[in-house]
């Protein structure tokens, strides 16, 4: 069996911004091929933590490597695009770097909005506007590709085709794929890894098998506490603002202690709403 391939590695990386830090003491690596998810509340670090990743901030201490060479994609939260500016799609494909109408549209077409190379920016739908994103970020073939909340604005059925195209961008390109996402759909459906942040990496592992239970639905919308109660992980310390994750934090049936759920039938004897 071949090593996998090591395309960014933290190690115990502390990430200040003006003399104060976001992160501690970060562990953390990816692989080719892998998708990751980092989960956390706002002001966790999750954007500290992929500005580390793509060389935009320095560690304090401690290292952050990148493979030679490697290329990364990155789609950003949101864009602001002047509503007054005309910007056609396939103008916008060519800033700042000039690409070829062959190249726009390969990339469109792996981002599934081809025939769009026309179009207003302004005039796009939500989903249309991130797949165009997402095709600017492949026009670099990354080996990474990075995704901030990329489907913030987006409704839940839209989202998640817009995560299933990542699958098969990874499938198609063989990059890795790290994405900071609130959707719980995400977290169990797509990822091999989920991290929690809270200044540091609270836990991390892979998506509990929950996720083709029917009880699993009984969750959506718990946020992320209870994302944080679904998945596998080693966790040897305690947050006040976190459930802790050392004791039972959901029954059989998936649910978390705090579900209030109608159609939720724990089986544990915890207290339930
Ligand atoms: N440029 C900056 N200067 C000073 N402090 C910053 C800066 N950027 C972020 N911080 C602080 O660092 C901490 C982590 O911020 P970060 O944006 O990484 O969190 P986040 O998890 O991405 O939050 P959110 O979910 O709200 O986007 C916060 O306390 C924030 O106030």
């Amino acid at each position: 069996m071949t090593a996998p391939e090591r395309l960014v590695t933290l190690s115990n990386a502390t990430i200040t911004h003006s003399g104060t830090p976001a992160l501690r003491d970060v562990n953390f690596r990816i692989d080719r091929g892998e998708i990751v998810t980092i989960l956390g509340p706002n002001g966790s670090g999750k954007s500290t933590l992929l500005r580390a990743i793509i060389g935009a901030l320095p560690a304090t201490t401690g290292t952050v490597k990148r493979a030679a060479g490697l290329s990364i994609g990155y789609v950003p939260q949101k864009l602001h695009i002047d509503p007054t500016l005309p910007l056609t799609v396939r103008r916008f494909l060519s800033l700042p770097h000039r690409i070829s109408d062959a190249m726009a549209e390969a990339a469109l077409t792996r981002a599934n909005v081809s025939g769009l190379a026309g179009r207003q920016m302004t005039e796009l739908s939500g989903g249309q506007f991130q797949r165009v994103l997402l095709a600017r970020a492949l026009l670099s073939k990354p080996d990474l590709l990075i995704l901030d909340e990329a489907t913030q604005g987006l409704d839940q059925p839209g989202a998640a085709a817009f995560y299933r195209q990542i699958e098969d961008v990874r499938r198609e390109m063989g990059c890795a794929i790290l994405m900071v996402s609130h959707d719980l759909h995400v977290v169990m459906a797509a990822s091999d890894r989920v991290i929690c942040l809270n200044g540091h990496i609270c836990c991390e592992g892979a998506p509990a098998h929950v996720a083709t239970a029917p009880e699993y639905r009984a969750l959506f919308g718990a946020g992320t506490n209870g994302a944080l109660a679904l998945y596998r992980h080693e966790h040897d310390h305690h947050h006040d603002d976190l459930p802790d994750t050392t004791q039972p934090a959901y029954d059989q049936a998936g649910c978390a202690p705090d579900c209030a759920q109608s159609d939720c039938a724990p089986t544990k004897t915890e207290t339930h709403p």
